[in-house]
């Protein structure tokens, strides 16, 4: 799978993605962009009738008859229709301003979301990918505007064309052979644009994975998290100095082609200037010799800025289509992932009356972009109602085995069964809401300490009494009720009035999270590495007081927190060397003797 999406991301062309653009717009925002549509054309109507009314002002004034009385009130008649249609003009550009605003809002809010339901739904072995990562980022970059930006900039491209389209007219009741004149010198200015913008684009996706490794250094040397270490180990001026290595070799490998757009931009802007002159020259020796009138020079006066502007906008309009066609082709490479991940699958129910023993069954596992096998030929048992503690070495595959049980991962060989089902025929949301983890990796969520704990279940209604028991049963309570607002305290320093508390603190949040959940199996892979030797040895003392009748799963270094288990496996290399009791395997001459029999300060 990881294959299928390196080989999507690759496949990324710059070809005009416009039609999705169009159809994700009109979900975000249909009523406004067609509001858009007709604000561009009163624009555009109100832009052509206030210039050719100034023409035949100046026109009317250059033939007035001086000896009539009325034609000062018709020349003020005409200074007024043509006002009128010029301030027209500038409200609705005003008005159309104002709907575009709008209209990007909607359309970014649209996006963002759309963006973050897709990188939840997405299985967790993406986040093992680093094309994932550039197309995220790219993605992310785009999210807030640059779909709409898309639409507007071909909504402004058309309303060039229709402007262009009408300015063009009006040179042509000038001279025809003016028209050409002007295509001829100002076309290679559109070209230059397009050409560029396509290059720019090519040198953008062959440096994202750049791009993303400064971003992630300059993250490193502001982030709290990396903070501490940073000046502890010295590590500030070596990571600034690789940032600036980057930063520098990213500035001069675009400095060459920004050299040969600005050459070529000089060149052909140059010529659209000849243009311009040689143009005025033609009309100008036209009026001397009578075939044209002064209002003509002063129509082309105020047309040549002017579609001199239409076609460096419908030019840099392109550009931009171009510019930000990466992002949206990221954008949707990202949508296209969920669907093609969740199409055709049918589930059953979760299991009732078979009980939910979970079996694994000479289960093996790589991880995506791996060579070896992490694990090899597991089979374990955990029994409903019962007790299990997985014992190894660092890197033995303990956390792996739990990242196949949540189902964020799925076994290459052999299978895993929830009341004898394969756990791959139930919906994963379903299944995943019997499972209660506390990761090693825990969050620490910057919320209030109440809906630190709630985020075991979510759906669940509220009720503070639950909350409390399961603060109480993780030993939690005991600092959080000392907060000057107890529960409704918000937790980290993130946000205004957080409240940071200790690393064990935080453990004993996400185990009160774990056993909020209603779900029937928990598991804790080194969820009490932080704890204290006391609160510890509480919460395993009366772990199956604390769990009630509930299955769980035990990962642990400390034999303090395994000797109750039911049954006990040990994992070494990604394979099971043994299995029993504790009593069992302390008899044993293995490696679980080994580990615990000379009992150690902390068991
Ligand atoms: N995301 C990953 N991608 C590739 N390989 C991984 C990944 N996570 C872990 N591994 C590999 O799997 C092996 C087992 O890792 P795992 O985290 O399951 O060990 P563990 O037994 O939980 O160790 P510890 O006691 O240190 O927590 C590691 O040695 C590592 O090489």
């Amino acid at each position: 799978m990881i294959n299928i999406f390196t080989e999507k991301v690759k496949k990324i062309t710059t070809n005009l993605n416009l039609k999705k653009t169009i159809l994700l717009v009109l979900n975000a925002s249909k009523g406004w962009l067609i509001l858009s549509v007709v604000m561009i054309l009163a624009e555009t109507i109100l832009f052509l009738g206030s210039i050719y009314a100034l023409k035949i002002l100046v026109d009317k004034i250059s033939h007035i008859n001086f000896s009539d009385k009325n034609s000062e009130s018709e020349i003020i008649k005409y200074v007024i229709f043509a006002a009128a249609l010029a301030i027209g003009y500038a409200v609705a550009r005003a008005i159309s301003a104002y709907i575009i605003e709008v209209q990007a809002t909607k359309v970014a809010h649209h996006i963002d979301e759309k963006i973050h339901l897709t990188a939840i739904s997405l299985e967790l072995s993406y986040f093992e990918s680093p094309d994932y990562y550039d197309v995220l980022s790219r993605a992310k970059e785009a999210g807030s505007d640059r779909p709409n930006l898309v639409i507007t900039t071909m909504l402004e491209i058309a309303k060039n064309i229709l402007n262009l389209a009408a300015v063009g007219s009006l040179i042509f009741t000038i001279n025809w052979i003016l028209l050409p004149l002007l295509i001829a010198f100002v076309l290679p200015t559109l070209f230059v644009r397009i050409y560029f913008a396509n290059k720019q684009n090519l040198w953008r996706i062959k440096h994202t994975p750049l791009e993303r490794k400064s971003a992630y250094l300059s993250n490193l040397l502001t982030a709290d998290v990396s903070a501490k270490e940073i000046r502890v180990f010295g590590l500030g001026e070596y990571l600034n100095n690789l940032y600036k290595k980057i930063r520098v070799e990213v500035f001069e490998r675009n400095l060459n082609l920004s050299y040969k757009r600005t050459l070529s931009e000089v060149l052909t802007t140059s010529l659209a200037s000849m243009g311009f002159f040689a143009c005025i020259g033609y009309i100008a020796v036209g009026t001397v010799r009578g075939t044209t009138s002064v209002g003509d020079i002063v129509l082309f006066l105020v047309i040549f800025p002017q579609s001199f502007t239409i076609i460096q906008n419908i030019s840099s309009g392109i550009s931009i289509l171009y510019h930000n066609n990466i992002f949206i082709n990221s954008i949707f490479e990202l949508f296209d992932l969920k669907i093609e991940e969740k199409a055709d699958e049918k589930y059953i129910d979760l299991p009732k009356d078979q009980g939910i023993t979970l079996e694994l069954k000479n289960v093996s596992f790589t991880y995506p972009h791996a060579i070896n096998p992490t694990l090899k030929n597991i089979s374990i048992t955990i029994p409903e109602g019962k007790i299990i503690a997985i014992v190894g070495l660092n890197g033995a595959g303990k956390s792996t085995l739990i990242k196949l049980l949540c189902k964020l991962y799925k076994p290459n060989q052999g299978e895993i069964t929830m009341g004898g089902t394969n756990i791959n025929s139930f919906n994963e949301l379903e299944y995943r809401s019997q499972i209660s983890p506390v990761f090693q990796d825990f969050s620490k969520y910057n919320v209030t300490a109440e809906d630190n704990i709630r985020f075991g279940d979510i759906s669940k209604p509220y009720s503070e009494d639950d909350i409390i028991d399961a603060s109480k049963k993780s030993g939690a309570h005991a600092f959080v009720e000392k907060f000057p607002h107890q529960y409704k305290t918000m937790m980290g320093r993130l946000f205004e009035d957080g409240h940071e508390v200790s690393i064990g603190q935080w453990q004993k949040l996400a185990i009160a999270r774990a056993l909020f959940s209603s779900a029937r199996i928990l598991i804790f892979d080194e969820a009490t590495s932080a704890l204290d030797a006391v609160a510890e040895k509480e919460l395993y003392d009366s772990f199956r007081k604390r769990i009630s009748n509930r299955s769980a799963v035990i990962i642990s270094h400390r034999h303090s927190a395994i000797k109750h288990a039911d049954y006990i496996y040990v994992l070494s290399g990604g394979t099971i060397l043994q299995h029993g009791t504790d009593e069992e395997l302390l008899n044993m001459d293995g490696d679980y003797a080994k580990l615990f029999k000379t009992p150690n300060p902390s068991s």
